[in-house]
């Protein structure tokens, strides 16, 4: 069979901690798939050039089969030209005592500048994915200054919250991690975030039961997992004294994977989206909603879903903040 045309791929903060781990899954092939040819864009700040030269040899050094090409660069418009899908991962990281809206007014000047690049240099219909913090309002402002691109292929970074969900589930029961499935994060990642398990189902013995069922404990699932999840971040930096950053790649390859080959049949994932109004949230905020996506990549917000007063209030809360980020962040981008 003839090789598919090779994809170029960026990713940014390509010289950090999170992309040393991203890098190995996309140029492996986990995914874009195993049989998709990849040009890889490499962007990093000018300080970190010497750096990142070390890690192009270790990806020369890796000798994958699926990597045609990798172009380092500190140049916007090297980085996004032509392409297909952005991984933007390059931002200042949070450090111990601070919380994600800290990094706020410094990062969000980052995604102004790219977006405006992106709009001149990548395909319209390159998807965009940014893990940079804060993601959600980081990626309001990229979409914003990007026109030219139709707003759904800009998205933030919740998967890795549905992972680290799906995991505390998952031990709790005493299941592997994939017999749990449709676990929601709603609104933003932060510890606002709303961790949902309430249409979420276990496998048990091979039949599928609502999470409330298998875990058998209410309290337990509204109070101590919630805050598990919204606090994770915050406990690997209190361990590691750096943030997640094998299990953040991991997730960003997990939420690339589902956006370019599609949900399996009978299951949804979180991501961060440009919201249309659907569950009261107000119309235009980047919110993680569930989605199921098809196999030419287009998401679709699942609807329907019961919305009772508890999970009411928490995705309100999680809303809120979200609009005080963007009316912060449009006042650090106006100058
Ligand atoms: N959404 C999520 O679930 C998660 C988000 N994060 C966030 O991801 C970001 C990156 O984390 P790490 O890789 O651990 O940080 P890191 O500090 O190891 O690497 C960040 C890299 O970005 C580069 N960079 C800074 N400004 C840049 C710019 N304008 N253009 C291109 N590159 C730039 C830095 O030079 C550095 O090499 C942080 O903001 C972190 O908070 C981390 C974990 C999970
Ligand atoms: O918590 C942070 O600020 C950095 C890492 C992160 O976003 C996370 O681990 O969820």
């Amino acid at each position: 069979m003839a090789e598919k045309d090779p994809i170029k791929v960026c990713v940014t903060g390509a010289a950090g901690q999170i992309a040393y781990s991203l890098l190995y899954q996309v140029a492996k092939g986990q995914v874009f798939g195993d049989d998709q040819p990849i040009i890889l864009t490499l962007l990093d700040i000018p300080p970190m050039m010497p750096v990142l030269q070390g890690v192009v040899m270790e990806l020369d050094d890796c000798a994958f089969s699926l990597l045609r090409e990798v172009i380092p660069t500190s140049d916007e418009a090297v980085a996004f030209k032509d392409i297909d899908a952005a991984m933007l991962v390059g931002a200042m990281p949070r450090r111990e005592g601070m919380e994600r809206k800290d990094l706020l007014a410094a990062n969000v000047k980052i995604f102004k500048s790219q977006g405006k690049s992106l709009d001149a240099n990548a395909k319209k219909t390159v998807k965009v994915v940014v893990v940079g913090n804060p993601a959600n309002t980081n990626a309001l402002i990229c979409k914003k200054y990007a026109p030219s691109i139709p707003a759904e292929n800009f998205s933030c970074l919740t998967r890795l919250d549905q992972n680290r969900a799906k995991a505390q589930i998952a031990g709790r029961v005493g299941v592997t991690i994939d017999s749990v499935k449709n676990v929601i994060i709603w609104g933003n990642h932060s510890s606002t975030q709303f961790p949902d398990v309430s249409h979420g189902t276990v496998s048990v013995k091979g039949t599928a039961v609502p999470v409330s069922e298998a875990v058998k404990d209410d309290n337990w699932i509204k109070n101590e997992f919630i805050k598990t999840v919204q606090q994770r971040g915050a406990a690997v930096i209190k361990a590691r004294k750096l943030s997640s950053a094998m299990s953040a790649a991991k997730a960003t390859g997990d939420h690339m994977r589902d956006w370019f080959k599609g949900t399996p049949q009978g299951e949804y994932t979180s991501m961060g989206i440009v919201s249309d109004g659907s569950y009261g949230i107000e119309a235009g905020l980047v919110y993680s909603f569930p989605v199921t996506i098809d196999k030419s990549g287009k998401y679709t917000i699942v609807q329907g879903l019961e919305v009772d007063t508890f999970a009411r209030e928490k995705m309100d809360a999680t809303a809120n903040e979200l609009k005080q980020e963007m009316t912060t962040a449009l006042e650090v981008c106006s100058d």
